[in-house]
Order: C-alpha cells, then structure tokens, then sequence
C-alpha cells in the first residue's frame, strides 16, 4: 500500500527547473534510498515534500490525503517528518534539553501561568521526559545527556538530531544526507538505527552521498538527474545500470 505519492510535480527556480514532473511512490514500510548527481533535484523533492517549499505544479499524497503545500509543523502533525542536511539543534541548550524540546507542545512554548499547571499538563510533562530519556538511551546519548550540544561531534549531532525527529512519532521519516561527516564507527551506528526504526515498521527515505552504507541499506534505490526519474529498482541492478554510471560520469 502506497503511503507517500508525488505526483508530475515541478518546481522552477529562475528558469531553471530543479523538478521536472516527478512522479515517485512510497510504499508503507518501505526503506528508500534517493541519490543522484550534485544539483539533480534530491533536497528540492524533500523539500516540496515537507512543506519547505511549495511546488509549482503536481501534488503530494500522504496517507490518502493531498497534503501539498502543508506547513511543516501540520505535516509532522499528520505523521510525516524530516531532518535537514545540516543539523537544527539549539547548541546553547544540553542534548537532554533538545530532546525534549522537540516534542509537539512541549512546555517550554507555553505561556500558561504555574497556577494553571494542571494534573493532566504534568501528566504530558512527565510522558515528554521518559520519551526524551528512552530516545537519548537508545541512541547512546546518555553519556552526553547534560553536555552543551555545541560540544558535540558531527556524528553525535546527527544522532541527536534523530532522537529529536523520533520525539513526533513519524509514520514517515525524510532522512537528509543522514551520514555526511560522520566517521565509520557513527557511520554504521546511525546505520543500525534506521535498519531498526525500518523493522519496527516505520517508512523511510534518505538522501544519501555515501552510496557504500545506502545501497547496504535500502530495499530500493530512486536515482534522479536533472530533476527527473532516471532509475529505479533494487540496489545492484540500479547501480551496474548505464544511465546511472554515466550521470555520475558526467558530474
Ligand atoms: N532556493 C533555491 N533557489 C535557487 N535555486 C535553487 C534553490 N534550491 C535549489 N536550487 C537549484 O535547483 C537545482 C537542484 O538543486 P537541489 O539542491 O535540489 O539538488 P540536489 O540533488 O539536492 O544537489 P546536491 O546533491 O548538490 O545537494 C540546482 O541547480 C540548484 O542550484
């Protein structure tokens, strides 16, 4: 069963057309590489996809529903969330803080008076620190838990940052360049995270550079070029495919 469906979308920036009707289907469960060469449309696709940008033409479907042009934050209402290329955590905060600062109404945005602190409100409170505690734990964080996370590695950042996107329960999750400067032993713990996220029955897509650790990874692999469909299919055969190794032949 299909989860996400994009649909002839485009997108034109000054002439030039970074999208150019893409058609592509996600399946539920599904664990999806995109790759392509330097400027073939992969940060755009994620970006039409999760509200970032808005599209010029075609439609994104989630879940049975046209969600195009939806904000972000109703997109990660509806179960559909990303991490950016480079990371947004707080770094003036503790990697505890972030954690738990990235779930949905967390209370930190609230301006409601501590008299009006209610039961139920504490209730939600106490939810957001096991959660936060469980993620940190899982990803291997504990040890760095009060560290400023100004103070952390590349790799340590981008665990971080999964810990926070896993804060808004994703039924889909957009991966952005998940192991861009993260050294092999990281490399492979990140891997191992998103293998299990995948067979606890999330659905994933990352854009991935290192094609080594993404084609391991993924069930399929989607390669763009110039902001259209070249290929896809199961990893080896995608990557001995003509079409693929000349588009990188030619970057
Ligand atoms: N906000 C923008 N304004 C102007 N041009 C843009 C914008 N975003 C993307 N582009 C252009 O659209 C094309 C596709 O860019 P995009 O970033 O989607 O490619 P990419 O496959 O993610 O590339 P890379 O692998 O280098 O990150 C590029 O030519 C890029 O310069």
């Amino acid at each position: 069963m299909t989860l996400l469906g994009v649909e002839g979308l485009s997108k034109e920036f000054g002439g030039l057309r970074a999208l150019n009707e893409l058609s592509i289907s996600v399946e539920r469960k599904e664990l999806v590489g995109v790759m392509g060469p330097n400027g073939a449309g992969k940060s755009t696709f994620f970006n039409c996809i999760s509200g970032v940008v808005s599209p010029d033409d075609g439609r994104v479907i989630f879940d049975d529903k046209d969600i195009t042009g939806n904000s972000p934050e109703t997109l990660a209402q509806a179960g559909l969330v990303r991490t950016f290329q480079h990371t947004r955590e707080l770094e003036t905060m503790t990697v505890r803080d972030n954690v738990r600062l990235a779930a949905p109404g967390q209370p930190g945005e609230r301006t409601i008076p501590a008299l009006l602190h209610t039961e139920s409100m504490q209730e939600q409170e106490q939810k957001v620190r096991r959660r936060a505690d469980e993620l940190i734990e899982a990803f291997e964080l504990d040890h760095l838990a009060d560290e400023y996370s100004s103070n952390l590695s590349g790799g340590q950042r981008k665990l971080l940052e999964m810990a926070r996107v896993l804060m808004l329960d994703p039924e889909l999750l957009l991966l952005d360049e998940p192991f861009a400067g993260v050294n092999p032993t990281l490399t492979q713990e990140i891997a191992d995270h998103i293998r299990d996220l995948n067979d606890e029955g999330m659905t994933i897509v990352i854009i991935e550079h290192e094609l080594e650790t993404l084609t391991e990874l993924v069930d399929r692999l989607i390669v763009l070029e110039q902001g259209r469909l070249l290929v896809e299919g199961v990893p080896e055969e995608v990557l001995s495919d003509e079409r693929v190794i000349e588009a990188y032949l030619g970057e």
